[in-house]
């Protein structure tokens, strides 16, 4: 990917949708205005954006690692591609997911790094990377996953507090010394030309997010919200220096819906930017492997009293799995090698289809072989 200042800049007469944008300094200080203004986005569209957020090298230096790794020669990669039984960790070649139901498939690179690796490194907790991410783990890596980590706990915390948990709730949840699915991930697609644009060539298919909040950097265009009660796409403009933050499935059921978790998507950047590589990058901050996902309705009366009065309640909030079997099933259907037809496309899903959570307990029972085999 060319240095920033070549790209052409997001042109203005695409429609975007705007995001509320939360200034990361004044939440540290616990300011009540900023606090509101987060609570705001984080329940009704889930997304917004984050400035003064201090981690700019180190996102500068995951987009160079991010560049090293995809340069690689692609057999070296796949040495190291994740596989089909649902782990994300490692390098994911193009073309390995399903996009929608009829099985067409992705064109997009990533290299996803999981924070136990990063933090044990060393030592190996889940497995081994490219060698361009092993010669960056001490001075780039680390740094990003720990001061992403950082950030996504203060928001957490913040929002624990708005959603009348006790204390410390979220954190208890989300522990960074247990072992989770929380990864940093960079993403590359390629050139799409300035006449292939189209519209509903998703170059990263609808989805939601499968985690409790990422943490993403964007320098071109490309990414997609569809907002509620719209039915059209709009792009996220990226904003320099701004991250853009959203709300994944598990805290949309910790907190029984009240947070948002939205649905998005990757398309080619709009027009003169089509025709360049789009790299991002991504922290996803998720629960710990073993947590249940479910509603915290012990725990905050207006969690209780907001599932008591949404309609099925049931069918959405209580899936029946720990955070860990939801990530590997959503992964795993996504995997073309998996692919039957549409069916397995929609148990790939997450909360944007809660049809399909009903579904969830019946996929883990009847393939409780291999879950646990994964699990183990
Ligand atoms: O690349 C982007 O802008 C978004 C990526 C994304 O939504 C994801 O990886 O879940
Ligand atoms: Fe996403």
């Amino acid at each position: 990917m060319p240095g920033i200042d070549k790209i052409p800049p997001f042109p203005e007469d695409v429609p975007t949708h705007p995001l509320l944008v939360v200034d990361y300094q004044l939440i540290q200080a616990g300011d009540e205005n900023e606090v509101d203004k987060l609570w705001k986005a984080a329940t009704q569209l889930g997304f917004w954006y984050l400035k003064n957020h201090g981690a700019d090298e180190e996102v500068d230096a995951m987009f160079e690692m991010g560049a090293e790794t995809m340069a690689l020669p692609l057999d070296e990669k796949m040495q190291f591609e994740q596989g089909d039984e649902g782990i994300s960790f490692g390098y994911k070649a193009a073309g390995v997911n399903a996009i929608d139901e009829k099985g067409n498939v992705d064109a997009t690179e990533f290299i996803n790094v999981s924070k136990d690796d990063a933090l044990a490194f060393p030592k190996i907790v889940h497995r081994t990377y490219p060698r361009t991410v092993n010669v960056r783990m001490d001075a780039t890596i680390i740094p990003f996953v720990r001061k992403s980590l950082e950030i996504n706990a203060t928001l957490l915390e913040v929002l624990n507090a708005k959603l009348g948990l006790p204390k410390g709730t979220l954190a208890r949840l989300h522990k960074d010394e247990e072992q989770s699915g929380c990864v940093a991930r960079v993403i590359k697609t390629p050139p799409q030309g300035k006449d292939t644009i189209d519209e509903d060539k998703a170059l990263l298919s609808a989805h939601t997010d499968f985690g409790s909040l990422s943490f993403l950097h964007n320098r071109l265009g490309g990414l997609q919200v569809l907002a509620p009660c719209t039915d059209k796409w709009q792009y996220v403009k990226p904003l320099p220096g701004h991250a853009i933050c959203n709300i994944g499935d598990s805290l949309h059921i910790f907190s029984g819906g009240i947070l948002r978790s939205n649905v998005h998507r990757v398309i080619a950047p709009p027009k003169e930017q089509a025709s360049y590589e789009r790299c991002s990058l991504v922290f996803f901050t998720r629960a710990n492997d073993s947590i249940e996902l479910c509603p915290l309705i012990e725990e905050s009366p207006l969690i209780a009293n907001t599932v008591a009065s949404a309609p099925n309640a049931r069918a959405r909030f209580w899936p029946g799995v720990t955070a860990k079997e939801w990530l590997l099933r959503r992964n795993k259907y996504q995997r073309i090698n998996n692919f039957k037809g549409p069916e397995s496309y929609k148990a790939s899903l997450g909360t944007e289809d809660y049809s399909s959570i009903t579904r969830v307990k019946e996929l883990v029972a009847g393939e409780t072989g291999s879950v646990q085999s994964i699990t183990a």
